[in-house]
């Protein structure tokens, strides 16, 4: 059993992230109390028999009454309006933090409804997987990942106390600057989403002309873009308008160079082809050397249940 860092945790939005906090903090007996809030009776229902929290309740409002950690796990598109619900109800001194995957549009959206008695520090915890729901989440997901918090000057004594939260649940905690994660984060994230969302519609457009094949016969290479083309279309369609620029320009010099290597193989030029892949291979090797590799195909090994989709009525 690890410390207990809060007596109360308020988690908003019952879904992978959320539920593999709970789990996690549950385990390292890292909270006093957590509880819960979803919209959908269904979720509150399954979250409690996960035991992703000890106790549920309806609104977002009730669920953040007394506690000193907030964590809102909503799509990035819905943190305002949680925002908006709770700012009147939390406790003086509690700190408000997030999960979601996009930093600036976040706190923007966020930060207005905060009293000035609580502290705000937004976190983005590296993990995930395509699944979502409650049933999806699980303790082990944090474990030896990163989790990027962006402080921008708030109360270090708050700060500190949030990352040893996500330290008690296996994550390595880094500080970035907001407008910094959010381009680390289109490069690393947000734009392989995109391509990869892509690649799967241009298959699926093609399925229609070969009977069937591209699925009989895809191999591991199109089965990896096929597990990321099915994550939550709500998250993503959020993150993408909630990180337009840096996903734009991410996407701008991808553009850039597939012209290069379809003019390399239009011309011929095994050259660059070969100096191209050879340092791609370098950098794959610098992620396992750096022990960052979890193959993709393993994030929801830990999970308890197969993973039944989305939390369709919430
Ligand atoms: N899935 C990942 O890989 C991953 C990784 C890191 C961070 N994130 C971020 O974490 C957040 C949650 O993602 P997730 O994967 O847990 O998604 P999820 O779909 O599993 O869970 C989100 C939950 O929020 C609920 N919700 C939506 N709007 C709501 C509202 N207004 N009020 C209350 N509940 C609401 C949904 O019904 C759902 O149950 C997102 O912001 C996402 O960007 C996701
Ligand atoms: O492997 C996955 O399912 C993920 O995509 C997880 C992933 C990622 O791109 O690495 C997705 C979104 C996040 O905000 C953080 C992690």
């Amino acid at each position: 059993m690890g410390e207990m860092i809060y007596k109360r945790v308020a988690l908003i939005g019952l879904g992978l992230i959320a539920g593999s906090m709970g789990l996690a903090m549950r385990e390292a007996g890292l909270a006093g109390e957590i509880v819960g809030h979803a919209r959908s009776a269904r979720t509150r229902k399954v979250a409690l028999e996960r035991g992703l929290c000890d106790r549920v309740c309806g609104t977002a409002a009730e669920a953040v009454e007394g506690a000193d950690l907030v964590v809102l796990c909503v799509p990035v598109g819905a943190m305002g309006e949680v925002a908006a619900e709770i700012g009147p109800h939390l406790a003086p001194g509690a700190t408000v933090s997030d999960v979601g995957s996009v930093k600036r549009a976040v706190i923007e959206a966020v930060a207005p409804h905060l009293p000035d008695t609580v502290h705000f520090v937004p976190a983005h915890p590296m993990a995930g997987t395509e699944h979502s729901g409650p049933e999806a989440g699980f303790a082990e997901l944090f474990q030896n990942r990163w989790c990027l918090i962006t402080p921008e000057g708030a109360d270090p004594k708050a700060v500190d106390r949030l990352t040893r939260l996500w330290e008690g649940m296996g994550a390595n905690v880094d500080a970035l600057e907001v407008g910094h994660h959010d381009l680390v984060c289109a490069v690393t994230s947000h734009a392989p989403h995109l391509i990869a969302y892509t690649m799967v519609g241009v298959a699926d457009d093609l399925r229609r002309l070969s009977e069937g094949e591209v699925v009989k016969y895809s191999a591991a290479g199109f089965r990896d873009f096929t597990r990321i083309a099915a994550s939550d279309p709500v998250m993503w369609r959020d993150v993408f308008l909630n990180n337009k620029e840096a996903t734009l320009e991410i996407l701008g010099r991808f553009t850039e160079e597939l012209f290069a290597l379809q003019r390399a193989i239009r011309t011929g030029d095994g050259d660059m082809l070969l100096a191209y892949f050879t340092r791609t291979r370098a950098l794959r090797r610098g992620i396992i050397e750096a022990g960052q590799d979890t193959a993709a195909p393993d994030f929801g090994r830990g999970a308890p249940q197969a993973p039944t989709g989305k939390d369709v009525d919430a």
